[in-house]
């Protein structure tokens, strides 16, 4: 198969679809794989290092949509991509189509099928291509939360692990899952006060068994979400129903009751966020104030570290782009519904059913898509 990895051109998105290793490993399987020049060039990673890996090095981004099979990337198309997409190609990537119509009508029009990394699924119940990028971005949340927090920032002056006599920020950590469990980790880790919500008790019985006393877990009632986080320093928005829109936690009309200065780092806005008052940002420019409350809501977190990233995505994609290309995505998909699960769009059609729900499409059934 010929697959082509374009440059990523999200506003600060470093990483790249494939690093030189995954490329061997398709090379050696017999599969052809153009790279953009430079595409690597934010992981440390050269166009040299590609070359030796197999790879042949392509000037336009254009040259690879014209012609690869398949499409490897790590965010959801820019509209200057998704409309060089065309029938017959597949598009592996994150997508997070619930909150974009546009591009979610964009990839009907092309065409293309698109398997979206963030709903493959694994047999433990888990989402085993967002988890990577899950567990980056948990582990970045305290960090880019305790920056918010400084006065300078519009915060309340507050740092993380407070000093001897003076104690320390209180982190409220909605969504006790991959992201939410990382971030709590190194909250506790900075020395803050962290207590997770969630509405999963297994869940939350998981945390307190692996994580004893130094993180407190609490049942996500309405009334004690209010409360914590109407007392927190930190509020770390980290819930997902797979696929779906995130469910609005936290109305504007509830901001007001939150301390000033306090903050919000909305992991969950790439799928559309868990506050009212959450509207995607870019690392350009990551947070805005709304009542007194900094938000911090950049879609792409794990791009600002783009090389711990790329290797960590690569690791789980590997031997699903490798399925893809040896088999084809019907027969791959067909020989195992977890990566089935990740088929979003095909031929003109929404093929995932909360994402159809979300913005009021049809499903086409996936056994119809497989056919
Ligand atoms: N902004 C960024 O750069 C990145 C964002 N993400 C996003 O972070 C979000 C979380 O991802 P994961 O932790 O991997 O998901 P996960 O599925 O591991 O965890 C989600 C948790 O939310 C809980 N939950 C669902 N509804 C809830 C509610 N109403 N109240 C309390 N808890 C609720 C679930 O029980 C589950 O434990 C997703 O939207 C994901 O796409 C992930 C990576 C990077
Ligand atoms: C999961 C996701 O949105 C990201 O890694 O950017
Ligand atoms: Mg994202």
């Amino acid at each position: 198969m010929l697959i082509g990895v374009p440059k990523e051109i999200k506003n600060n998105e470093y990483r790249v679809g494939l690093t030189p290793s995954s490329v061997r490993e398709l090379t050696i399987h017999g599969h052809k794989v153009k790279i953009e020049t430079m595409a690597g060039a934010g992981i440390g990673c050269s166009d040299e290092d590609y070359v030796a890996a197999g790879a042949e090095i392509v000037g336009t981004a254009a040259e690879i949509f014209a012609t690869a099979e398949m499409v490897i990337k790590v965010k959801e198309p820019q509209k200057v991509e998704y409309e060089q997409l065309r029938e017959g190609q597949l598009l592996f990537t994150y997508l997070h189509l619930a909150p974009d119509p546009d591009q979610t009508a964009g990839l009907i029009k092309s065409g293309a099928t698109a398997i979206a990394y963030e709903t493959v699924t694994d047999r433990n119940g888990g989402l085993p291509l967002l988890a990577p990028m899950s567990e980056v971005a948990g582990r970045m949340a305290p960090q880019v939360g305790a920056t918010a927090l400084q006065k300078a920032n519009g915060g309340r002056g507050v740092l993380l692990g407070g000093v001897p006599g003076v104690a320390p920020a209180k982190v409220v950590v909605i969504g006790g899952g991959v992201v939410g469990t990382n971030a709590a980790r190194i909250a506790a880790g900075m020395g803050a006060d962290v207590t997770i919500l969630d509405k999963n008790v297994k869940r939350l019985t998981y945390i307190d068994d692996v994580f004893g006393p130094r993180i407190k877990t609490q049942y996500a009632t309405i009334d004690d979400t209010e409360a914590l986080v109407f007392d927190a320093d930190m509020v770390v928005g980290a819930v997902l129903i797979p696929g779906a829109a995130a469910p609005k936690l936290i109305r504007k009309e509830q901001l007001s009751k939150m301390k000033p200065g306090s903050v919000i780092v909305d992991v969950a806005i790439d799928q559309g966020g868990c506050f009212e008052t959450s509207k995607a940002t870019t690392h350009a420019d990551p947070t805005y104030i709304i009542d007194d409350v900094v938000h911090y809501c950049v879609a792409n977190m794990p791009g600002a570290v783009a090389r711990t990233s790329t290797f960590a995505l690569n690791n789980a994609t590997l031997p699903f782009a490798l399925a893809l290309a040896n088999k084809g995505w019907k027969q791959a998909c067909k020989d195992d519904p977890h990566l089935a699960a990740g088929l979003n769009i095909h031929n003109g059609k929404v093929t995932y059913q909360a994402v159809a729900d979300a913005l009021g499409y049809d499903n086409l059934p996936l056994e119809q898509a497989l056919s």
